[in-house]
């Protein structure tokens, strides 16, 4: 990159070695916590609050309990003005909580701030002046001690005025632009306002650092602050107050080294707004602590609450990877981090730890009001099956055995790959539903009675296509029974190989879920039942996966060139092909067509013809509004009534029931 040799290091190291932060580990115990959200957020903004919504602003930093908010600089304008009087005149300052007003080291601002302020409960006066190299050569022109004076003079005024002014004020001074400052001419400045104020234990000073323009990395500056921290006048008596900017991105880490480094209070603001790319945003730091078993003293449990409030009046947007708070922070699309968090929280759910230790997730998204179900996996295409049997449990209570679970990961994982977009629980769970719980496009069971005789006998009634049967079959056990009435039927063998039931845990918990596996050809074959009564679930499963394994065959039968050219032409024309025109257009007799198709197929020519139709008018209640006696009338059908049997038939829901599927 071009350019690089006009800049250079703008930073100071102390005058002497200071790396005792170095050796601590872990910050063990909450600073003390200032908002600056109303102030240097605010200034930053491109269109700064107005009065209510500074009041609304001021009401959410008071709900996540900061006991220490600056709230503006208040001879900046006349809404900020306004803003302080509204507060302290109607009371709104709870007794706790101490506000805070910024001034430049000017008389008539420091005289303005003062007027403003009358009356407070208590409140720290903020003075500030700049003392870097940069600004004092380029803004100020002024030398060293014309720059200490500044403050100095400041310092007397505000010890002035506090005494001839109604309230109670604690005072901060601030060496602007610190970064660029030396740091034992940082150290002088700081310590000659102290000597003006001569702070007590009844009545402590804070000094701010502040890196007004993040200039180096973090462990430079938490050298500085404990520099700063061990030579300062009055220590004892002096607030350590840090305020990271963020220019660098290193925010977050000047705060926590700055702890580290003797700091007792961070200055910052929600999701880090404020000049340029911002203030450092005390979420992040709060909750780093959090993360480590110490309590930050703030409250963050409603996080996508605050998100609202502040996003609608700071008109800022907050960053979906933004830390703790983002849209997307808690959220895994990739398979193996699903699969692991996926184990972990059954982990958790086992009881096997009482901390929090489940992979991918730096605390438990619950704790700042997030939601397992929605939040933390999401579907697509890079998704597996760990992830999408995580949303069929976490939200429809369904838990799938793990032998099936590969199939219906790769299914789900499939389609979202086709159609290139993340799937929702709701449409998970209808690819779920079409491809196991209502697919019968051969055949169904509506009804079954069963006997106690040598074993169990079934009696089941059969739908295949307009036929109905009733069929029998002995087991021992009622599902075996129906299973080999069905295996007569059909004249197949398969092994009924699979069998697991259980109540659904979400939705209506009094109904049973049932999985059925069968193999036939070493291929496994599934289906899913649900229902209030456990037999007819898991009869239901197994019609699901013996139409499967049927259809697959048919699949298989149509290898036959003749069949594939007739069962093509009958989706060409769907809507008024007869066997008349087959004949015609294959020269074979109507008798020999029907019994050469039966054989071939496994199916009649009206069954056929009934599937495709069926496809064709699902897919357009899918896909298009047109009324159900249209869509009835465009795939062949004159009469809506038999349509709607029909199309009941085979999905087990009307027309009208499919398209009001949520
Ligand atoms: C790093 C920070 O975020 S500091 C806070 C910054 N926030 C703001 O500035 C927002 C509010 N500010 C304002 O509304 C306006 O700047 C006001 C009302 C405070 C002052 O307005 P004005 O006097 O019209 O203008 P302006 O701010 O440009 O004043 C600059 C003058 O103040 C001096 N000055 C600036 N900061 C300070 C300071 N902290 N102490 C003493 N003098 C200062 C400058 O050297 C300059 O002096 P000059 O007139 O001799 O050249
Ligand atoms: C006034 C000071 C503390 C400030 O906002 C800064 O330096 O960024």
């Amino acid at each position: 990159m071009k350019n690089y040799e006009k800049y250079e290091i703008s930073y100071f190291m102390p005058p002497v070695e200071s790396y005792d932060w170095v050796k601590k580990d872990h910050i063990d115990k909450a600073p003390a916590w200032c908002s600056v959200d109303l102030r240097d957020g605010n200034q930053a903004l491109i269109e700064p609050m107005g009065l209510d919504e500074k009041v609304e602003f001021f009401q959410l930093l008071l709900d996540v309990g900061f006991k220490e908010i600056e709230v503006g600089f208040p001879a900046a304008s006349e809404t900020e003005y306004q803003f302080l009087r509204t507060i302290i005149e109607q009371n709104m300052i709870p007794d706790d909580v101490t506000i805070q007003v910024l001034t430049q080291a000017r008389e008539h601002i420091i005289k303005k701030t003062f007027e403003a302020v009358k009356g407070a409960p208590h409140a720290v006066i903020h003075l500030y002046n700049s003392t870097s190299v940069a600004q004092r050569e380029q803004v100020f022109r002024k030398s060293k001690e014309e720059i200490k004076q500044i403050a100095v003079d400041g310092a007397i005024l505000l010890d002035r005025l506090a005494k001839e002014t109604d309230g109670n004020f604690t005072f901060q001074y601030s060496p602007e632009s610190f970064p660029g400052t030396e740091v034992d001419y940082a150290l002088d400045v700081c310590n000659a306002v102290l000597d003006v104020w001569k702070p007590t234990p009844e009545k402590k000073a804070i000094i701010n650092l502040p890196t007004t323009v993040e200039n180096a990395m973090p462990h430079v500056f938490a050298s500085q602050v404990e520099f700063m921290s061990k030579n300062l006048n009055y220590r004892e008596n002096v607030i350590l107050c840090l305020h990271p900017h963020n220019d660098r991105g290193c925010g977050v880490s000047d705060a926590e080294l700055g702890i580290l480094a003797g700091a007792d209070r961070i200055e910052g603001t929600l999701f880090g707004n404020g000049e340029r790319t911002g203030n450092v945003d005390i979420i992040t730091v709060a909750m780093n602590m959090f993360s480590h078993g110490v309590d930050p003293k703030l409250d963050f449990s409603n996080i996508n609450d605050i998100c609202e409030v502040y996003e609608r009046l700071t008109r800022m947007k907050v960053y979906e990877r933004s830390p703790y708070a983002g849209a997307l922070v808690f959220t895994a699309f990739s398979g193996s981090h699903q699969d692991a968090i996926a184990k972990g929280m059954t982990w958790r759910e086992e009881g096997k730890s009482d901390k929090w230790t489940v992979p991918y997730l730096p605390i438990d998204p619950k704790d700042v009001g997030r939601r397992y179900d929605s939040d933390v996996i999401r579907i697509n295409s890079q998704s597996g099956k760990g992830g999408v049997n995580y949303v069929l449990k976490q939200n429809f209570g369904i838990t799938i055995p793990e032998k099936m679970k590969e199939e219906v990961g790769y299914l789900v994982k499939d389609v979202s790959d086709k159609a290139h977009k993340e799937l929702s629980p709701d449409s998970i769970y209808r690819i779920f539903e079409d491809h196991y719980i209502t697919y019968h496009p051969i055949f169904t069971i509506d009804e079954c009675h069963f006997k106690q005789e040598d074993g169990i006998l079934a009696e089941a009634t059969i739908h295949n296509g307009e036929d109905e049967h009733v069929i029998n079959g002995v087991g021992n056990g009622r599902l075996d029974a129906v299973s080999n009435a069905v295996k007569h039927y059909f004249g197949v063998s398969y092994e009924l190989s699979f069998y697991e039931e259980h109540s659904l845990t979400r939705g209506s918990s009094s109904k049973a879920v049932a999985y059925v596996g069968i193999v036939c050809n070493k291929q496994r074959y599934w289906g899913v039942g649900v229902d209030a009564d456990i037999v007819k679930a898991s009869i239901a499963a197994l019609t699901v996966a013996v139409n499967k394994m049927e259809e697959i065959k048919n699949a298989d039968a149509c290898k036959d060139a003749r069949l594939i050219e007739i069962t093509n032409y009958i989706h060409a024309n769907y809507k008024t092909v007869t066997l008349d025109d087959l004949s015609e257009q294959f020269f074979l007799s109507k008798p020999y067509l029907s019994k050469y198709i039966k054989e071939k197929s496994g199916m009649t020519f009206g069954d056929i013809l009934k599937n495709v139709r069926m496809k064709k008018a699902r897919a357009m209640l899918k896909s298009s509004s047109m009324t159900v006696e249209n869509i009835a009338e465009s795939v062949g059908y004159q009469n809506v009534e038999h349509f709607n049997r029909l199309f009941k038939k085979t999905y087990n829901m009307t027309p009208v029931q499919f398209r009001n599927r949520k």
